[in-house]
């Protein structure tokens, strides 16, 4: 005989499975990278702090414990020995035709062997990345086809998602925000993620990421350059 519990009715609602992504960072060549700093770091600096935003970025993404893993796309070869040392895995940009055809690249990458992989690309200048706010943030993603998050200053993006089935279909680059709202992209709501939107651009972003925590790698990179950085006098108590 069958007790009651045995004869539960099959529409209790069952929880999805937890969606585990595939992350794809893009980096360029790094003696041409963050030139926009260059009012805040020295060109012997530059490059290396360039590198060591994305060791941080890597590094907080892979403890994350939605993150499955983390391909970046780049030609450097120095920045592709170091973040495979910290355990991403490395896409050349074959494409060499810009930041969201090396994005579609690495995402068709991760699909060519998981058809079904859950596909995120993140900014590789987000020093200050907080693990627990990458959870929540792709928590959220989780639940729509395609979403993204905004970046601090409002006007471009630091992360755009696509679910198993749906393409990436990036649009970065300058106020990728509206076009990322244009082509149907849900944007996510940006409390409680300032290191996820954090991303480093300028001497005013590189100030903020310091005032929010950075990662090992760029406080090391800050600390051992620090002849070679500016920040303004009001600053100086962040480095
Ligand atoms: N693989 C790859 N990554 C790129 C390319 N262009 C930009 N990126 C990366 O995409 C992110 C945003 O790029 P940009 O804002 O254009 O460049 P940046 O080096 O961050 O800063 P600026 O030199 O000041 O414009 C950075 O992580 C870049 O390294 C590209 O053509 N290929
Ligand atoms: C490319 C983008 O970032 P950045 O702020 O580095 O230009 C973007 O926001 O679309």
């Amino acid at each position: 005989m069958r007790m009651d519990s045995e004869l539960a009715p099959d529409t209790e609602p069952v929880p999805a499975p937890a969606l585990l992504w595939s992350l794809v960072v893009p980096l360029k060549p790094l003696a041409l990278a963050k030139s926009r700093l260059a009012e805040a770091a020295d060109d012997s600096l530059r490059p290396r702090l360039a590198l060591a935003f994305a060791q941080d970025t890597v590094a907080a993404a892979l403890a994350c414990h939605a993150v499955r893993d983390v391909v970046v796309v780049t030609d450097d070869p120095t920045a592709a020995a170091e973040l495979a040392a910290v355990g991403a895995r490395i896409v050349a940009d074959s494409p060499g035709t810009g930041l969201n055809a090396a994005l579609a690249h690495g995402a068709r990458a991760v699909r060519s062997t998981r058809p079904s992989a859950a596909v995120a690309a993140l900014n590789a200048d987000l020093p200050a990345l907080r693990t627990a706010e990458l959870a929540r943030t792709l928590a959220v993603a989780s639940v729509f086809t395609r979403a993204f998050l905004t970046d601090a200053t409002g006007i471009g993006t630091t992360l755009l998602s696509a679910r198993p089935g749906s393409e990436l279909r990036p649009a970065f680059g300058g106020p990728s925000r509206l076009a990322h709202l244009a082509s149907g992209a849900v944007e996510i709501a940006s409390d409680d993620v300032d290191s996820v939107r954090q991303d480093v651009d300028t001497a005013d972003d590189l100030a903020a990421a310091l005032a929010l925590g950075v990662g090992p790698y760029t406080a090391q990179r800050l600390a051992a350059g620090a002849h070679a950085v500016r920040l303004g006098p009001s600053l100086e108590g962040q480095q």
